[in-house]
């Protein structure tokens, strides 16, 4: 299948007062067209300082990452303008994300001013057509970030990501704020727009459940490292990696759940 992100040898240092941190130590991965690949692995692993390098928010220290073929890290300002609107990120914290300043038709409408354009059967259309892709009503335009739950702000965000038709979606723990049943909805939202658009997820969480129920593939961090990567039914019926099976081991089983697949 075709790719659309490689990353290679990806190395990330902050210096600190003990000398030089590395946090993230030759990471390579990729992440076909259309699939969801799921990061694994504790607080402080290094998850997200991978997933920012894959989008060049920020700079590694050392690797390559190519976005559809196109060096990320090599390219101008124009080209990573031109790239960015292909891929974007949604945060784990809906409260955060949203400038409460500004209504719900300003927060969607960003993208378009920054990036100076008008969509085809222009502005209004379009944040309606997005607010219906995310189960939210017309009449939320008007409102403000503090007037909808954690749920519907991160529908919001989702929302927002989605303006410019992205094709890569960085999901950087995008559930973990949330109540299980709220997460579970908006997870099969997820589900659901990714058939609809055909986007490709990198999908980062703590959840082994999660994962295995959105993920083809999981790669484990572990210490800026990856420790194991492959298909999600493999990773987790038969974990090769050591760590792997304390953090599958450390995933409480859902009621219900034999093991696999089940949200509820
Ligand atoms: N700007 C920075 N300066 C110094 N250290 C940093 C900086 N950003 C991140 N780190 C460190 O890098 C390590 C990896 O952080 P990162 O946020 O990528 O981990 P993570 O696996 O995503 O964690 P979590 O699951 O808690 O979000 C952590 O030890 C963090 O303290």
């Amino acid at each position: 299948m075709a790719l659309l992100v490689e990353a290679e040898g990806l190395v990330k240092e902050y210096p600190t007062d003990r000398g030089v941190a590395r946090v993230v130590d030759g990471v390579s991965l990729s992440i076909a067209k259309g699939e969801t690949l799921g990061l694994v692995g504790e607080s402080g692993s290094g998850k997200s300082t991978v997933a920012r390098m894959m989008l060049r928010l920020i700079e590694p220290t050392a690797g390559s990452v190519r976005f559809d073929g196109v060096d990320v890290l090599a390219a101008n300002a124009g080209a990573l303008r031109a790239m960015r609107r292909r891929m974007q990120i949604v945060f784990q914290d809906p409260y955060a994300a949203l400038n409460p300043r500004m209504r719900v038709a300003q927060i969607l409408a960003e993208p378009f001013a920054i990036h100076g354009e008008t969509p085809a059967g222009g502005v209004e259309a379009r944040l309606r057509e997005l607010l219906d892709a995310v189960g939210l009503e017309t009449a939320a335009l008007r409102r403000y970030p503090h007037e909808f739950s954690g749920g519907q702000r991160q529908r919001i965000n989702i929302a927002r990501a989605l303006a410019l038709r992205p094709e890569l979606l960085v999901l950087d723990e995008p559930v973990s704020a949330l109540d299980v049943s709220v997460g579970a909805q908006v997870v099969n939202l997820l589900k659901d727009l990714q058939g609809e658009y055909g986007l490709t997820y990198l999908f980062i969480s703590h959840s082994m459940p999660l994962v295995r129920y959105l993920c083809g593939r999981v790669a484990v961090m572990q210490k800026g490292r990856l420790v194991e990567l492959g298909d999600v039914g493999q990773v987790c019926g038969a974990p090769r990696d050591e760590y792997t099976q304390r953090l599958i081991a450390a995933t409480p089983t859902m009621p219900g759940e034999a093991g696999a697949g089940s949200l509820q």
